[in-house]
Parts: C-alpha cells; structure tokens; sequence
C-alpha cells in the first residue's frame, strides 16, 4: 500500500509522470493535482488497467485534500526554461510555488517523501528544507532533490561512443547538483570500467552537464526535458518505493548531507567542505536515507577540480534557497 501525490500533474513532466506512477504495482493511490486541466488528466490515466485508485484535485483549495494520507510526493510544478534561460531564471516564480507546496505537505502529511523535481533544484530542496524546519517536522533522510536525469543522461551519452555497453544497466554516480558546471558526472567510477581519453572524458563531462541545454535548444521555446524526466523521476520514485518496502537501492540524489554525517565524511574531504546540500550516490532503506554510499575508488584530479567549480556555485545557490524561506517569514 504505497499512496502517492503528484503536484503539477497536469505539466509536461506531470502527465507522463502520472502515467508511468499508475503503471507501478506497488502503488495504490494517486492523487493527482494541479492548478489546470487535471480533471481530464486524471480521468484519462484512471482508465488504465492496473489496480491503484486515481484522483484529481484541480486548483488551490483542493491542495490540502491531494496530500493528506500520502506517503510520497513527488513536485513537478512550475514554470520550464525557454532558450537563453538558465534554470536560476526560474527562482522567482518556482521558489514560491515549491514553498507553497511543501508547507501543505507539512501540514496534512508530515511523514511523506518528498521528491523535488521543480528547478532549479540546488535552491527548491533547501527551500523545502527550510519550510520542514519552520515546522519543526524536518528530517533530512526524507527530503531528495531528483537528479536522476543527469544519471540517465550519463549512461546514454557513454553509450553513443561505446556501441557494446548497455546504457540500461551501466551505472555512473553523477554528484554535486542540478545545473551546469555544478553536475559532477564521475566517469572513474562506472560500474562498468570505460577507459575513456582525455578528450572523450571532457566532451562527456560537458555533454552531461549541459544535456539539459540540448532538450532547451530543440523544443525551440516549447519548454525543457519532460519524457526523459519523467522516466528518470518514475525511475527514481520507483528505486524509493521499493526500499520503503524493505529492498535496498540506490540512487544519487540531492540531499541533505546531515542525513548520514558519517558517510558524507568522505566527500566532505573530497572538497565539498562544511556544504549543506549535494547530490550523492544514497543507499534508500524504509526510512528514507539509509546511509551515503561510500566512494567506489580514487576520483582523479580533473573529477576533484569539477567538485571545487561546483562546490563555489552550490554554495550560493542553497543560500538564495534558504534565504527565501528565512527572509518571507519575517
Ligand atoms: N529535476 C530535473 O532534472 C528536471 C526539472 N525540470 C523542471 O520541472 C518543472 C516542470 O517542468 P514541465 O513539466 O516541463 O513544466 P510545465 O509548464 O509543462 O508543467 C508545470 C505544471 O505545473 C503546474 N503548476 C504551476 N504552478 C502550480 C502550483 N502552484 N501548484 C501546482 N501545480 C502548479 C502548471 O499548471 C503545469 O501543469 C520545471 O521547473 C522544470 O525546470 C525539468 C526537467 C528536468
Ligand atoms: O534543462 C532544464 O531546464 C530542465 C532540466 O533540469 C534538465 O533537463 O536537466
């Protein structure tokens, strides 16, 4: 029995994502809200032939309903990129909508998952964070900024240069966060090993990092990545459901390092210093995070050096999340 609520549902990102939730077997409920078009949306995918119950929730009174009883809540809603945009432009229309969403989570399901998807992710999760705190329900090991796509994105990208490897089952721990240069991808530490040159490592890299730019450029102005995000974040929401059931996974996601001070050690020497927030491989139990995966071998010099640009920018991003919440407080 795992009910589960989708804010935005109705989004580029949100329909699919619906979708593929409702293809889940382990999931019983769904409520589905949005402030537009949901209604139609849920009556669609309620037609699908597996056993969950589909809800709709159309517009802001019906908010507190769609995530009361949830166990996971996954928050696609928001404003996409448009060519020239970087995902900071977003701040000031999506900060407030994530906000908006979280204190409702907080206040009708205070246990619930919450998955981020809303960019720009390395500002909304400490947004959510700082909205748990001021509710004083906070727990870190419960709290995932999605940047599964950056994951998929790795895979799929080595495998246009190396034809044999199996881009469904090659695992490469991308870290950091969720924009640009903050994307660590650490091709040194793919499951599979993928004696890469110098140049292949550095046009990958770059690939990665801006893979997001490439959806932007040829949407031409209708929006930013939505199937490819909605498989990573049913991807990803499917790897958490499964480890409330009692299966380990695991995943790299953007979290509060306070969630396993222990583990993130490792990558607090590694340059990430006293950062509050990072995107690290995480092994998910029932309660969340279980423990931060340990570094699966030595990070070469050129990996080291992308953690310091990234570090620099995280920094400023988590402070604008935090800020936010502190300052439309007061
Ligand atoms: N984490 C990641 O890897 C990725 C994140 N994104 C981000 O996901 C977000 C959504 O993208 P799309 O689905 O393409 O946008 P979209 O514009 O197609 O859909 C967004 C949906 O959110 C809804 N919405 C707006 N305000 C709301 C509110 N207060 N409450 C509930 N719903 C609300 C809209 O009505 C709309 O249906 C964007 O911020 C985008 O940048 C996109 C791709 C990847
Ligand atoms: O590029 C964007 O704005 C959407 C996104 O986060 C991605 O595709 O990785």
């Amino acid at each position: 029995m795992v009910s589960v609520a989708i804010l935005g549902a109705a989004g580029g990102i949100g329909q699919p994502l619906s979708l593929l939730m409702k293809l889940n077997a382990h999931v019983t409920k769904l409520n589905l809200y949005d402030i537009v078009n949901v209604t139609g949306v849920a009556a669609d995918i309620s037609h699908v032939a597996t056993n969950s119950e589909v809800k709709s929730f159309l517009g802001a009174d019906k908010l507190a309903q769609a995530v009361t009883d949830v166990d996971l809540v996954i928050i696609p809603a928001g404003v996409p990129r448009k060519p020239g945009m970087t995902r900071d432009d977003l701040f000031k229309i999506n900060a407030g909508i994530v906000k908006g969403l979280v204190e409702a989570v907080a206040d009708n399901s205070p246990r619930a998952f919450i998955c981020i998807i809303s960019n720009p992710v390395n500002s909304t999760v400490p947004i959510a964070a700082e909205v748990l705190k001021g509710r004083g329900i906070y727990d870190p090991k419960r709290l995932f900024g999605v940047t599964t796509l950056d994951v998929v994105r790795a895979s799929r990208f080595v495998r246009d240069i190396r034809p044999k490897i199996d881009a469904a089952t090659l695992r490469i721990p991308v870290i950091g966060g969720h924009s640009g240069n903050t994307i660590v991808p650490l091709l040194s530490m793919a499951s599979t090993p993928l004696d890469l040159s110098e140049t292949e490592i550095a046009e990958l890299t770059n690939r990665i990092q801006f893979g997001g730019d490439e959806v932007v450029k040829a949407k031409d102005g209708a929006g930013s990545a939505t199937l490819s995000m909605a498989y990573a974040g049913a991807r990803f929401a499917d790897s958490l459901i499964r480890a409330i059931k009692g299966e380990k996974t695991v995943e790299p996601t953007f979290i509060n390092l306070a969630a396993d001070e222990a583990g993130a050690e490792a990558y607090r020497k590694l340059g990430v210093g006293s950062l509050e927030f990072f995107a690290v491989p995480v092994e998910l139990g029932s309660q969340g995070v279980a423990r931060i995966m340990p570094l699966n071998g030595n990070v070469t010099d050129g990996e080291r050096e992308a953690v310091a640009v990234a570090v620099n920018a995280l920094d400023a991003n988590i402070s604008t999340g935090l800020n936010f919440v502190r300052h439309s407080a007061k």
